[in-house]
C-alpha cells in the first residue's frame, strides 16, 4: 500500500502496551481517520507490536509503525516513521539508536517506506521527555529554529511538535508551522475534545490523537470528522 502522509489530517496513535478491545479497535479503524500509528515510549515489545499489527490488518486503514525501540522493529507495516528528537539532551535519541539499527538493518531497508520525524518534545513531564532528557524550556523562536533545522537543514519530511499528555501552546505551534516549506507539521498532545481537535487542526497539517482513546473512546472518535 502506498501511503501519502501529505494527505493526512488526522491520525490515531495506538500504544501496544495498552489494552484495547476488538470492538473499540474496529470503531477506530473504520472511523475515517487517515492512518493508525503504532507507537509508545515504554513497554513496547516485538510481541505486542506484532499483535497490534495483525489486529489492525483486518481493516483497510493504513498502518504505520513509529519506531521507539530497537527491540520493537517489526516488518510488515505500510510505512515506518523514525523519530529524531531534535531537543534531546542525550544524543542516543538523535543519532545513537539510529546508528546501531542501521549497522544491523541498513543494507536491507526499502527507503521508500521510511520517513524521519523531527521531534520537538515540549512536555517535560512526559515519558518521552524524561527518556530523552529533552530540553523543554523552549520559546516559540527556539521551536521555530528546530522546525527550520528539520525542514531546511536536514530535509526531514515531518516536524512533530509533541506535547504528549498535555494540550500545547498553539500559538507556538503555529509559529513553527509558518517557517516550514516542504515538511508537514504534526501536532500531538492532549487532544481530548472536538474543540481541541479543531483548534490544533487549524495550526497543524496533521493532528495525532493518543491517550484519549484509552480513557474516553467516544470523545476520541469525535475528533476525526471536524467539518460537520
Ligand atoms: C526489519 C525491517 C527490515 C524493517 C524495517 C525497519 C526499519 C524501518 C528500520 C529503520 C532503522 C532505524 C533508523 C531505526 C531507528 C531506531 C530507533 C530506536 C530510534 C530511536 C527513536 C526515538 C528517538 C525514540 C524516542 C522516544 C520517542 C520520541 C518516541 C516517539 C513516540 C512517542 C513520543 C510516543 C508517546 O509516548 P506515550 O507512551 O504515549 O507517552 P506517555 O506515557 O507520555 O503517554
Ligand atoms: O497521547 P496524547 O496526549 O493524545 O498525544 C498524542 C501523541 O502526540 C503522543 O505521542
Ligand atoms: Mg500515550
Amino acid at each position: 500500500m502506498i501511503v501519502d502522509i501529505r494527505q493526512w489530517k488526522h491520525v490515531f496513535k495506538l500504544d501496544p502496551d495498552k489494552e484495547l478491545a476488538d470492538e473499540a479497535l474496529e470503531r477506530l479503524c473504520l472511523s475515517g481517520t487517515d492512518a493508525m500509528m503504532v507507537g509508545g515510549t515504554s513497554g513496547v515489545t516485538f510481541d505486542n507490536t506484532v499483535d497490534l499489527l495483525a489486529r489492525i490488518r483486518r481493516y483497510e486503514v493504513p498502518c504505520v509503525l513509529e519506531i521507539s525501540s530497537r527491540e520493537a522493529i517489526v516488518p510488515g507495516f505500510d510505512l515506518f516513521l523514525i523519530p529524531v528528537v531534535l531537543n534531546a539532551g542525550d544524543p542516543q535519541w538523535i543519532v545513537g539508536h539510529h546508528h546501531t539499527a542501521l549497522k544491523e538493518y541498513g543494507a536491507l531497508l526499502n527507503w521508500d517506506e521510511i520517513l524521519t520525524e523531527g521531534y520537538v518534545v515540549m512536555n517535560g513531564e512526559a515519558t518521552a521527555a524524561k527518556l530523552t532528557a529533552a530540553n523543554t524550556a523552549l520559546d516559540a523562536r527556539d521551536v521555530a529554529a528546530y522546525a527550520r533545522m528539520a525542514d531546511k537543514l536536514f530535509r526531514m519530511p515531518i516536524v512533530y511538535v509533541e506535547y504528549s499528555g498535555r494540550f500545547g501552546d498553539l500559538e507556538l505551534v503555529k509559529k513553527a508551522g509558518a517557517v516550514l516549506e516542504q515538511a508537514r507539521l504534526f501536532y500531538g498532545g492532549g487532544i481530548d475534545s472536538v474543540d481541541k481537535a479543531r483548534a490544533a487542526a487549524a495550526v497543524a497539517d496533521t493532528i495525532v490523537v493518543g491517550n484519549i482513546i484509552y480513557s474516553d473512546l467516544e470523545q476520541a472518535l469525535r475528533t476525526v470528522r471536524l467539518d460537520g
